[in-house]
């Protein structure tokens, strides 16, 4: 079950509220702990709190603190994509939300509202923010103002947009729709939207569109002078009281507001009067504009009364409260229980709540987002924190990363290296390390020396490695950084960001060697595209895989995707899809892909096949039309190191993609190597997984 959903709009006053006060109502009563996270809240002037998150936690006793609702307001957000800070607002809204999925069995996830940047800004947002929470979303479709027809053209416009971002459509919600157009609305989407959504039509509502007194008097920045316990009565007409009374009364409505000027005591009485009378509608309240206030004789006569409606005073002209009170919009908010009460009758008696929360409960969130991805990374890593030695510290890259580890708990880290050089280079870089995580060791005066030299001599003496050759071996980073592992002094080791492949994992092929049932050490990135992470091996390497290299390739690659959260669906890659090519490449490919049919057949499995099928539905379906893997590959097998390793690089460098690794699978301990040019993130990343994979490391 997916834990969460997102309720979004894709344009201003479609009445969201209801469907998320409707939702949670009926999903507490299957879900025990639900919270409510409203990643961007609305901007309040005097700093007072959003009354989404406050209605929310107070009418279904949420136990969530209001600070832990939301990540941003609407001006920040701005401000910091304005800044260019597009994923640090992602990140932060992914942690907040996360620390409430921990917590919780199920989070309510309610979109952004409109502001005035404009829809299309504000709905892309909610659909980014969807998607790198990689949970599904539930459409409310403004009905008011348009007819059926536009209506749906207007979801079919938005579904589209969801589809290309591959975020999953539970329901469509039309909302405050004219009742005489609901059969016709309906026989719209029966016709027009795909069966697997859920469609509902709430009827437009007088009693949920009318603004109460008290949203009034906050409209119009008024004064309440009397009435104070009447606030909730809703406003569903209003008249300027500037003619002759007897007039005024025949212009009266059902829960009708009056503006007047203040000194129209006449106006103020009758309409008192009129409340109370059995023959006349019953009257919301009174605005008086113009900064005038009743005489003192009727303010003593109202001081005297029991049943008052609301009265409020305000600075303006007629003619301006009159506009403002226009544009006041109706809102839910704790105290109007009323609205609340009905708002959830409303959302009860217009869905098949039943199907929805079955919708729900069977949902799956269909792949890990990159920001997702990186961010459980990070937090599983911090769950145990392991030992990771970086022999390069001479190359300031790593130290900056180091900075960047140790700051945010993730490791604790030993750096080989000149204890002198190293602390002038952070002086230089400004980085602080927290001395009681990091250790900084140089392999040629450590008084580890002597014993890695000889563990070393004694493993390798079979091999021609004499004392001589042991100790000079050992004086190198990559090698005592390596025996710090294979000895337990450390739980794995990054290096590469100044050395090569080979000079970077030969030693740990030489000592380290392959676990138990593993014949071949290979290699993994994780690539995080826009949309979804997948896995490419080996791009570092095996020069020249024979067939029964390659399918240890996709079996060590499978298992590393499920290590870490991807499920596996692996593509052994060739420039042929089944039949279409032939040659003695392509055989190679179909020998290692029967090999991990036998070896694994619990694995699904297409090859040979090409990059296109591999990974797009509608060439997957033309070009291998009965495969399982084809068109939703996750886990790609490249035929040789040639191919590997220009392509992680090309769609690296040519997509911004997050290329991470490349991890060595298949060793005893964990050990990984960097590309000479990898960035301080990308030290990050790999330490981040190599602290991972020690934690699976059994000793
Ligand atoms: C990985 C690589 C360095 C190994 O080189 P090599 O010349 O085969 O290494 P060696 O012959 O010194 O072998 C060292 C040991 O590792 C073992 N070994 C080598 N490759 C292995 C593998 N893929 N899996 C398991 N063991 C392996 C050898 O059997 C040997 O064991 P032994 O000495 O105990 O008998 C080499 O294959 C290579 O250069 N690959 C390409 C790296 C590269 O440039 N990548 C592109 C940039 S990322
Ligand atoms: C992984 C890799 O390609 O490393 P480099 O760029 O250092 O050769």
């Amino acid at each position: 079950m997916s834990k969460a959903i997102y309720i979004a709009s894709s344009e201003s006053n479609s009445g969201k509220s209801i469907v998320t006060l409707g939702l949670m109502n009926i999903l507490l009563g299957t879900i025990r702990k639900i919270a409510y996270f409203k990643p961007v809240i609305r901007d309040s002037p005097d700093n007072r709190k959003d009354i989404n998150i406050e209605t929310m936690i107070d009418h279904f006793e949420l136990d969530t603190l209001y600070e832990d609702c939301y990540s941003f307001t609407y001006s920040e957000l701005l401000r910091l994509r304005g800044e260019g800070n597009h994923s640090f607002v992602i990140d932060s809204i992914i942690n907040k939300y996360k620390r409430l999925e921990d917590t919780h069995d199920f989070v309510l996830v309610d979109g952004m509202d409109f502001e005035g940047e404009g829809a299309s800004f504000e709905f892309s947002s909610n659909v980014d923010i969807a998607k790198n929470l990689s949970i599904p979303l539930i459409l409310v479709a403004k009905g008011s103002g348009y007819t059926p027809a536009e209506i749906t053209r207007n979801v079919l416009s938005t579904m589209q947009i969801l589809r290309e971002r591959e975020v999953p459509l539970l329901a469509v919600i039309a909302n405050k729709l004219d009742p005489s157009k609901i059969e016709e609305l309906q026989n719209l989407f029966a016709h027009s939207l795909s069966k697997r959504v859920l469609t509902s039509i709430i009827p437009y509502s007088q009693q949920l569109s009318s603004p109460t007194m008290k949203e009034i008097a906050e409209g119009v920045n008024g004064k309440v002078l009397f009435g104070q316990s009447y606030l909730s009565n809703p406003v569903d007409h209003f008249i300027v009281g500037a003619m002759q009374l007897q007039n005024c009364l025949t212009h009266l409505d059902e829960n009708t507001l009056i503006v007047t000027p203040g000194d129209r005591g006449d106006i103020i009485l009758a309409m008192i009067q009129a409340n109370l009378s059995k023959n006349y509608p019953k009257v919301a309240g009174l605005v008086f504009s113009g900064g005038l206030t009743p005489d003192e004789p009727i303010i003593k006569l109202l001081e005297g009364l029991e049943t008052l409606v609301p009265m409020v005073q305000v600075e303006t002209g007629t003619f301006e409260t009159v506009n403002k009170v226009a544009s006041v919009k109706s809102r839910i908010y704790p105290e109007n229980k009323l609205k609340i009460d009905f708002a959830i009758a409303a959302f009860e008696k217009n869905t098949d709540t039943v199907a929805l929360v079955d919708k729900i409960a069977t949902s799956q969130s269909k792949g890990i987002t990159p920001r997702m991805f990186q961010y459980q990374l990070v937090k599983r890593a911090r769950l145990a924190k392991k030992h990771i030695v970086l022999p390069e510290g001479s190359d300031p890259r790593i130290l900056e990363a180091a900075g960047k580890l140790l700051k945010q708990e993730v490791v604790r880290l030993t750096i080989l290296g000149k204890k002198d050089e190293i602390e002038a280079s952070l002086l230089k870089l400004n980085i602080e390390l927290d001395e009681k995580n990091v250790n900084i060791i140089n392999p040629v005066d450590s008084p580890l020396l002597p014993a890695y030299i000889s563990t070393l001599y004694e493993l390798r003496k079979s091999k021609n490695v004499n004392m001589d050759m042991a100790t000079d071996f050992m004086k190198d980073g990559a090698y005592f950084g390596t025996m710090m592992v294979y000895k337990g002094d450390a739980d794995g080791m990054v290096s590469g960001a100044i050395n090569t492949t080979q000079h970077t994992i030969r030693p740990a092929l030489q000592f380290i060697k392959t676990r138990p049932g593993v014949s071949t050490v290979s290699s993994v990135f994780f690539m995080c595209l826009e949309d979804r992470v997948i896995v490419f091996g080996d791009c570092a390497v095996i020069p020249k895989p024979t067939s029964d290299q390659l399918a240890d390739i996709a079996i060590s690659s499978a298992e590393s995707s499920i290590m870490f959260g991807i499920e596996p669906r692996i593509a052994m890659l060739s420039y042929s899809s089944g039949a279409s090519g032939t040659g003695e490449e392509v055989e190679k490919v179909r020998r290692a892909t029967e090999l991990v049919k036998q070896r694994r057949p619990d694995l699904p499995v297409e090859g040979p096949i090409q990059y296109d099928a591999a990974v797009d539905p509608i060439v997957g379906k033309q070009k291998l039309p009965n495969s399982k893997v084809a068109g939703q590959a996750t886990v790609l097998i490249f035929p040789d190191l040639n191919t590997g390793n220009n392509t992680y690089k090309a769609v690296q460098r040519e997509t911004g993609a997050v290329a991470i690794g490349p991890m060595l699978q298949g060793l005893n301990k964990p050990v990984n190597d960097l590309s000479r040019g990898c960035t301080v993130d990308d030290i990050f990343n790999t330490v981040v997984i190599t602290a991972i994979q020690a934690q699976q490391t059994k000793i």
